[in-house]
């Protein structure tokens, strides 16, 4: 059974004469344990199917936001443990926050260490490379421990070879994982699926064994509007 299905959903925001139409009557079933890439233009919709989906999704998904939605004032340690504040009370979330709790603290450096930013636990994360603000924010993800996952351009400030890492991570520790990214030839190595968005639509939707890079690159191909008549 699929774990979250959309069947001739069109997805918008605004209202009435704002309304402004992303993703026209799409259909599309994600299945659990499915490592699905989602691919398009800047601006195709994915920020809007991914959120559409975590509204379906709910708690079932860990969430990585694009633009990280990291506190920059505050130290990595805390930014990651945030990951996990609604499962704790507010006493105990203030308490931490002044004093971590050492069982929190060494689940969190535990999972720092493995993403490379071990030694960083007590630097506020203003004072980190465009990078290590990733890392952060994808240990943020994997600390809320939910069985899938939902990711915004996670690796967009990585090296492709880190970014490789980061998603190995991220996948053998989820179920189905729905992944928004621009690095075609990771979508290829790394997922199993492909669902490509353009003009309004899904135009892709294919396992990874069926396509070429080619077919990706034509997602991210200028378009011009239908000329009349
Ligand atoms: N809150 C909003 N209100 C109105 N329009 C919005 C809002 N958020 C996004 N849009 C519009 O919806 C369309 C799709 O945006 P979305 O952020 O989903 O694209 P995206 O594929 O994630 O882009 P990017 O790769 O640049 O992050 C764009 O035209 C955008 O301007």
């Amino acid at each position: 059974m699929a774990l979250v299905t959309l069947q001739e959903t069109t997805l918008a925001h605004g209202r009435g004469r704002h309304r402004h139409v992303v993703l026209d009557s799409i259909s599309l079933a994600l299945q659990p344990g499915e490592r699905v890439a989602l691919l398009g233009r800047s601006g195709a919709g994915k920020s809007t199917l991914l959120e559409a989906l975590r509204g379906e999704l709910g708690n079932a998904a860990a969430w990585c936001p694009q633009g990280q939605g990291l506190v920059g004032a505050l130290s990595v340690y805390h930014n990651v443990y945030m990951g996990r504040l609604e499962r704790t009370s507010t006493w105990r979330n203030l308490r931490n926050l002044l004093r971590p709790e050492h069982h929190a603290w060494e689940a969190v450096a535990e999972l720092c260490t493995l993403l490379g930013i071990g030694e960083l636990l007590r630097r506020p994360v203003e004072q980190l490379s465009g990078g290590q603000r990733s890392r952060v924010a994808i240990a943020r993800a994997l600390y809320q421990a939910r069985p899938h996952f939902l990711g915004d351009e996670p690796i967009a400030s990585v090296d492709p070879h880190q970014g490789a890492r980061l998603l190995r991570l991220i996948t053998e520790r989820h179920g189905m994982c729905l992944i928004a990214l621009h690095q075609r030839e990771l979508a290829l190595t790394h997922f199993d699926r492909v669902i490509g968005i353009e003009q309004g639509r899904i135009a892709l939707d294919e396992p990874t064994s069926d396509l070429t890079l080619e077919q990706l690159d034509a997602l991210y191909r200028p378009w011009t509007p239908a000329s009349p008549g």
